[in-house]
């Protein structure tokens, strides 16, 4: 076989110092190596490229689908009727999560639609004229504190809503939905949240909810919306996180509830609601939420497993007392300052997150961004199912818990490692217990701490 010198030159036997020689078949290798090699880098430049648009958020158009959502609250739109004060909050709350305000015009509108659903005794009701209802209560509430002016949080009526909420209170502790209503965890949830963003939640509210939503655990770990009925991510979500704002939640069975939740993230990198059910994109929020809010509580849990180590049982459920690990000394005389309780929220935020995220936010992400997101704008529960401001809200939510679930503090700086797709995919972190934007949470709590 001929050789050829590594440099083309002719082959030499002079005395010159020997040079590396290469084969033709050498030569062949090198090119075509160099050749697979550039073919390589392009294909992985190509499926970088590639990644980087399918894993991109596309937040013009989800800006002009909410838009054109909130422009049709007006009185001729009848779609989800009991329900409006929703819509508001699902939309106000996904444009907040993008960066976005709306304009004075629409911020009016909404303030005047949402005054004349307030009722004369309090709460709010699905529409104008329809009978106060917790959950739109909520809705409304929040779709307030996202507006965050003045007007729109000098329009709530918050002594009306305390007696409305004290209407609502059951004996066994839960609260009901509505006048002869259903009692449940979610009842519990939004009555708990409204007063402590509020700042009127004191003890009367909070008396035995706290062993209501215990009855509520299930042996799977998860919550269910009443005692005996099946574990929810919907009413873990509201039941841990109601606990927490009372100062109960190391009375839950953590480490079997943390189990049972991130048991939930399916192959599809998505969260399913319950045991043996289809993944959706709501319960990114839902699920996802939970996590957030337990990955906060490790004191807790470390306790709990320790205890059940040493005695060999589960941690007593029912071990009530009346003080608060989130209160500083001096905090317990809830009696005279009734509102201190509200501030368990607040100090809710300071607490480091102990082990960073407890699910994978990097795989939720793409579930969220690759097969709920719809490149015309909006989100959806599954591919195959249509869009709405629900699966948008609860989407952007908890894409935006993963993006933060590295960060040590809930208002520390998105890390770029945790966000998946392009860094302007980050989104504005929320306070986890009552899904607002952190700033118009601080906003409200600065409001109504005057008050
Ligand atoms: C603040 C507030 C009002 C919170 C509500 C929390 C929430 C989402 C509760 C879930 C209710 C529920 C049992 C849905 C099951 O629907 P399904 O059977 O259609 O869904 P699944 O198959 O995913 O369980
Ligand atoms: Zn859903």
């Amino acid at each position: 076989m001929e050789e050829f010198t590594g440099d083309g030159s002719s082959p030499s036997s002079s005395a010159a110092p020997p040079q590396r020689r290469l084969t033709v078949t050498q030569r062949d290798q090198i090119a075509v190596e160099r050749n697979v090699f550039g073919i390589l880098r392009s294909l992985v430049d190509a499926s970088v490229q590639t990644q980087e648009i399918m894993l991109k958020l596309w937040r013009d158009k989800h800006i002009v689908f909410l838009t054109r959502g909130l422009k049709q609250l007006g009185p001729s739109f009848h779609v989800l009727d009991a329900n409006r004060p929703w819509l508001c909050y699902w939309i106000l709350h996904s444009l907040a999560l993008l960066g976005e305000s709306v304009d004075s015009e629409i911020e009016n509108n909404v303030v005047d639609f949402l005054s004349r659903c307030q009722d004369s005794e309090g709460g709010y009701g699905g529409g104008p004229g329809q009978l106060p209802h917790l959950a739109t209560t909520y809705a409304a509430v929040n779709s307030l504190i996202t507006l965050g002016t003045e007007r729109a949080l000098s329009s709530i009526n918050r002594h009306k809503i305390h007696s409305f909420l004290l209407r609502m209170k059951d004996l066994s502790g839960g609260f009901r939905m509505h006048d002869g209503g259903e009692i449940d965890v979610r009842a519990c949830y939004t009555a708990i949240s409204v007063a402590s963003c509020l700042n009127i939640l004191g003890r009367e509210l909070v008396e035995d909810v706290g062993n209501y939503i215990l009855s509520c655990q299930t042996y799977e770990g998860g919550i269910a919306g009443e005692p005996g009925s099946e574990a929810h991510g919907g009413y873990t979500f509201c039941g841990l996180a109601t606990m927490v704002l009372i100062g109960e939640a190391d009375k839950l069975d953590l480490p079997t509830l943390i189990d049972w939740v991130v048991f939930r993230q399916g192959v599809e990198y998505g969260f399913q609601g319950r045991t043996n059910k289809l993944v959706d994109g709501c319960y990114s929020f839902w699920q996802g939420g939970a996590l957030a809010v337990a990955q906060r509580l490790l004191s807790f849990v470390d306790e709990q497993l320790k205890s059940s180590f040493l005695e060999g049982k589960k941690v007593a459920k029912n071990n009530c007392s009346t003080s608060s690990p989130y209160m500083s000394e001096g905090d317990s005389d809830l009696d005279e300052h009734p509102c201190q309780f509200s501030d368990i929220g607040f100090y809710f935020l300071e607490r480091e997150s102990g082990w960073g995220s407890l699910f994978h936010s990097a795989a939720l992400q793409q579930y969220v961004l690759l097969h709920c997101q719809v490149p015309e704008g909006g989100f959806r529960d599954k591919p195959g199912k249509q869009r709405d401001h629900y699966h948008s809200c609860y989407c952007l939510s908890g894409l935006s818990l993963c993006q933060y679930s590295w960060s040590k503090n809930v208002n520390g700086p998105g890390l770029p490692m945790t966000v998946l797709g392009p860094y302007a995919n980050l989104l504005e972190p929320v306070h986890p217990l009552h899904n607002l934007v952190l700033d118009k949470y601080y906003n409200v709590h600065e409001f109504f701490s005057k008050a």
